[in-house]
């Protein structure tokens, strides 16, 4: 289309070419304008091209539009209307037949992500592949203990053994006891020796719930291994002196005239004392070490002191290293503990760190460690031998960190998975932290050999409260529910004591101590004998025996203070359930925790087996007076 210049620009002389240049195709796009309203057709293409761009898949990405726009003539005067109008003209074109030339291709299919693995799937990789081949067994499997005469029924005890667990009212294996004692008493005595140097033993890990009888599981084969001389033949190291003291009464009384030595390092002597206890001869250096004791039970600390500070204290002839509440004792680093426990058991790299000292007799060097020795008495010192030292595991919250056990360096680990109460996915239950917990054993049926008995949970129960009443709500448990022969757990020998206090002015005729870090050894043994005793009926106390302590009658646990995480919960509630027996537990949630609390119940799959106990203001108004003058009185007691 011409455009002429309008006769009222004519007489403007003093405008540039330019300055027509530009006002001429202004006016062009104000004609043009109009057009492309009107024409939807355009409009529609100019749409359907922004959307083309916004979804490239519809686009394909190599169509080019063939037309190229109009060379840039050079300008000759009074060409210049003309060109510009044959490049708008051949704009317009271009775009018609970019619209027209667009084919319908078939569209590409959506970018997609795959699915997120699930929870389980997630949980399962990287885990030790000896832990997915775990031996999965049913905590309800028992095995009667075979009667005199007869053979041992694959568990390899002795009949005088069996004698003596009937004497201590044992007359059942427990599931980790009867799938842990064929394999670590095997029927070919030479599995069982001592020494095996060319076919050393694979070592165990354990998970079973609290309760469940893991203790004897590695008692009986540490007494029933062989024994010829005095050697410090098995070492079980434990979190704690209680427990230390505990696992120490196990042996006795099981172990009882089988003429073994037990000792203990746990700090409570003095160092030289233990010394004494451990070591037969301090003064001459020895390199098959000497030793007092065929089993030693004690602390990490302890035991680093004496690795360290005990001449002749030698873990060489190591048969069996148990860490019991394994999981907790991985998690403290405490001087390399370990490591260094672990490099004891190994004959060390080079001859310069060989025991100083020459052996009064041979024999009296592990095998492993002869060949370090500076003469070879025997052609036998020939071959490279390894120490037989077999470690054992065990926990009910056992780690499944694959650092935690790379640095155990275990030797083809065998993995035993007792699944408690709940119906369990097994090794994914340890994958995933979801820990089993105790069940009550209540009727019983007889299926070959062995026992079976049906499940009944421990009965788990959660009370929501406000944070200045939770007092009242305890004792009100304490008054309408029977809460007795209980432990109580809080979050600090600070609130331990605090609680005892009120509890006292409260005044319910129930008799409640504390039991905390705050007390001496000497003044804990005597109120847990009191306990025992049932002269306390309540145990207030922080997370100090919160694991592996065992105590027959206890019938409650109340977590006054809520557990920091599902272990801590797994292991107070533990300690009541056990063995078979009932038990109830009771955890106190403060409003503003009750999230957090339902949210780790839940990750645990553990939310449908606490029951909500609602205690209101109508439950309280009766104690209410009551509760007002006791915290009076605890106020006082705290000003004088
Ligand atoms: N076969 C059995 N028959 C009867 N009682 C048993 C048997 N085995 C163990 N017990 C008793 O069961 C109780 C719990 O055992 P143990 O302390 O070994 O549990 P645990 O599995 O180590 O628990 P935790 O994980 O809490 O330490 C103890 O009182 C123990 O004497």
């Amino acid at each position: 289309m011409v455009v002429v210049a309008t006769s009222e620009a004519a007489p403007k002389r003093e405008k540039t070419k330019a300055k027509q240049r530009y006002l001429k195709r202004k006016k062009e796009r104000k004609k043009n304008r109009p057009k492309a309203v009107v024409s939807g057709a355009a409009d529609d293409a100019s749409e359907s091209e922004d959307d083309a761009a916004n979804e490239p898949e519809t686009r394909p990405p190599d169509v080019k539009t063939t037309e190229k726009p109009p060379k840039k003539r050079r300008k000759v005067v009074g060409e210049e209307d003309e060109d510009v109008e044959m490049g708008e003209v051949a704009q317009v074109q271009n775009e018609q037949m970019e619209t027209e030339a667009l084919p319908s291709l078939p569209s590409f299919p959506l970018p997609s992500h795959p699915d997120a693995p699930s929870k389980s799937a997630l949980a399962l990789q990287g885990l030790d592949q000896a832990l997915v081949g775990a031996e999965l067994v049913d905590a309800a499997q028992l095995l009667p203990i075979p009667p005199d005469g007869e053979d041992d029924g694959g568990t390899g005890l002795s009949e005088r053994m069996r004698k003596r667990l009937v004497d201590l009212g044992i007359v059942e294996l427990f599931a980790v006891q009867t799938n842990l004692l064929p394999f670590l008493l095997p029927q070919d005595s030479r599995e069982r020796a001592l020494y095996r140097p060319y076919n050393p033993p694979r070592d165990v890990c354990v998970s079973a719930p609290t309760g469940s009888g893991k203790t004897l599981a590695y008692v009986l084969p540490i007494l029933l291994s062989a024994r010829v001389v005095t050697r410090l033949r098995a070492l079980v190291v434990l979190p704690t002196r209680d427990l230390v003291a505990q696992v120490r009464e196990t042996f006795e009384a099981v172990g009882k005239g089988r003429g073994l030595k037990i000792g203990t390092a746990t700090g409570q002597h003095s160092f030289s004392h233990e010394q004494t206890q451990l070591i037969a001869d301090k003064m001459a250096p020895l390199a098959g070490g000497s030793s007092r004791v065929d089993i030693l039970i004690c602390t990490p600390g302890r035991l680093i002191d004496h690795l360290t500070g005990t001449p002749n204290f030698s873990l060489q002839h190591l048969r069996f290293l148990v860490i019991d509440e394994a999981d907790r004792l991985l998690a403290q680093s405490f001087q390399d503990w370990l490591a260094q426990v672990l490099a004891a058991t190994r004959p060390p790299a080079t001859s310069a760190a060989t025991p100083s000292g020459f052996p009064n007799q041979h024999d009296a060097v592990a095998p492993s460690f002869r060949s370090l020795l500076p003469y070879r008495p025997t052609t036998d010192m020939l071959h490279r031998k390894q120490p037989s030292c077999q470690k054992l595991l065990f926990s009910a919250t056992l780690t499944r960190d694959p650092g935690k056990l790379a640095a155990l360096d275990l030797r083809d680990p065998k993995y035993f998975v007792v699944q408690g109460a709940k119906v369990s996915d097994g090794v994914l239950d340890v994958a995933m932290d979801k820990f089993s917990m105790p069940a009550t054993l209540t009727v019983s049926a007889i299926v070959a050999n062995l026992r079976y008995k049906p499940l009944t949970f421990v009965q788990e129960r959660m009370v929501v409260c406000e944070p200045s009443l939770k007092p009242l709500v305890f004792f009100h448990i304490v008054l309408e529910h029977g809460v007795t022969n209980a432990l109580v757990f809080t979050k600090s020998a600070e609130s331990t004591e605090r609680l005892v206090r009120l509890f006292e002015f409260f005044n319910m005729g129930v008799v409640a101590r504390a039991y905390s870090s705050d007390l001496t050894a000497g003044e804990r043994k005597t109120i847990l004998e009191k306990f025992k005793a049932q002269e306390i009926q309540i145990l207030i106390c922080s997370d100090l025996i919160s694991r592996g302590i065992d105590i027959h009658h206890v019938a409650h646990v109340v977590s006054y203070d809520v557990p920091v995480d599902m272990r801590k919960y797994v292991h107070r509630v533990g300690r009541t359930a056990r063995a078979g027996r009932p038990g109830e537990a009771w955890t106190l949630v403060e409003e503003q925790e009750a999230r957090y609390f339902k949210s780790m119940m839940k990750e645990a799959d553990h939310l449908p087996r606490l029951k909500r106990l609602r205690v209101g203001d109508k439950e309280l108004a009766g104690s209410k007076e009551r509760y007002e003058d006791a915290l009076q009185r605890l106020k006082e007691s705290y000003t004088k």
